[in-house]
């Protein structure tokens, strides 16, 4: 049996491309004062948009697999060993003289991101030739998570190789900055995730009233995405599709450690959702019990997130109504 009659013979796996980074995130003890000193506790965390959803992913049972580089260095190794348990990290590369990414958030009292760093050169290494490498992996996938941490370049790659086999991927956008690495049509995109500002910047107008959220993800369906999400903090978000469904999920209140993260895990619970044959609105209510689990937790992924535990969330905030899978 040669490599690629083994890749296709394996169990199709939900593989996750981009970013793989360690998390720095310094909480004020009090309501930050600009141009000042503030009191404050520092916690360093496992972080990345495609790793956070890869881990996510795991958790929940999906088999995960995450392309992403690395730095051969401490951070690198720590990275490993506290992913490796609930995703395949065999198409994860280690790269000589690189130093692994870095995400530094400085966060409010109220757990609120207030500004954040992304030091993130390492993913200019990525080239076609690993794209190219890895052709066969993302020919082959059950999905495909790709976040926008790597070159505009294999992004339009990924996504014109999914538009072609037909395998489902879903974008997330990660940053509105590098929303600009999206391709102008995104013809073959299942699903696309992204915040207020992501939505605003690919959408290329200003959200300020409910139907702007509408406009925004009109806008970017008619660039070719089947599903377009826009998360929107305490208010939740708005689902749109091209077959014209539509709608408002607002998640209830709960206390809250730190945002860092419910991003991902909403992505994560979406994809479980959609993978399990829910409709877009089950699957938005399914992500949405996750980052609730994930708000609840100083660490970017919830280490107690697995599928009893989102049953139980799902249960008490949304079972209303959903036939689960
Ligand atoms: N304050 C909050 N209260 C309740 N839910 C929240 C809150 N903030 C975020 N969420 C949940 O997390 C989801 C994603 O949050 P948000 O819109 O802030 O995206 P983001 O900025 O990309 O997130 P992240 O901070 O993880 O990068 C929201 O759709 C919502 O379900
Ligand atoms: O440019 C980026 N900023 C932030 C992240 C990651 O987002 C996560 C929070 O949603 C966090 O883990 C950070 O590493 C990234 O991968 N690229």
């Amino acid at each position: 049996m040669n490599k690629q009659e083994a890749i296709i013979l394996e169990e199709k796996k939900v593989l996750c491309i981009g970013g793989a980074n360690v998390d720095r995130k310094i909480q004020a003890l009090k309501h930050l004062e600009y141009g000042t000193s503030n009191p404050a506790l520092s916690l360093k965390s496992r972080g990345g948009v495609a790793r956070n959803v890869a881990e996510n992913s795991g958790r929940l049972g999906l088999k995960t697999a995450l392309l992403a580089i690395i730095g051969a260095d401490s951070e690198g190794e720590w990275l490993l060993q506290n992913t490796k348990n609930f995703v395949d990290l065999n198409l994860t590369e280690l790269i000589h003289g690189k130093s692994t990414g870095t995400y530094t958030a400085v966060l409010d009292i109220d757990g609120k991101m207030a500004v954040a760093l992304a030091d993130m050169a390492i993913y200019d290494e990525v080239d076609e030739f690993f794209f190219e490498k890895n052709l066969s992996h993302i020919q082959n996938a059950k999905m495909i998570l790709l976040d926008t941490n790597f070159p505009a370049k294999v992004i339009n790659k990924v996504i014109n190789s999914c538009k072609n086999t037909g395998v489902p991927i879903c974008v997330a956008t990660v940053s509105a900055p590098k929303t600009a690495k999206l391709p102008a049509s995104l013809e073959g995109v299942t699903w696309l995730i992204a915040n207020h500002k992501e939505a605003e910047a690919l959408a290329k107008l200003e959200i300020n009233s409910e139907g702007d959220f509408y406009r925004a993800a009109e806008v970017i369906l008619k660039k070719g995405v089947e599903r377009v999400v826009i998360t929107r903090e305490e208010q939740g978000l708005i689902y749109f599709t091209n077959q014209g469904d539509a709608g408002a999920l607002v998640p209830p209140c709960v206390p809250i450690m730190d945002v860092t993260g419910a991003d991902d895990a909403l992505i994560a619970g979406i994809l479980f959702g959609y993978l399990n044959g829910l409709s877009t609105e089950d699957s938005c209510k399914i992500g949405l019990s996750c980052s609730l689990i994930t708000l609840q937790t100083s660490e970017t992924v919830n280490p107690d997130l697995n599928q009893q535990k989102l049953l139980e969330t799902f249960q008490i905030y949304f079972s209303k109504g959903i036939s689960y899978p």
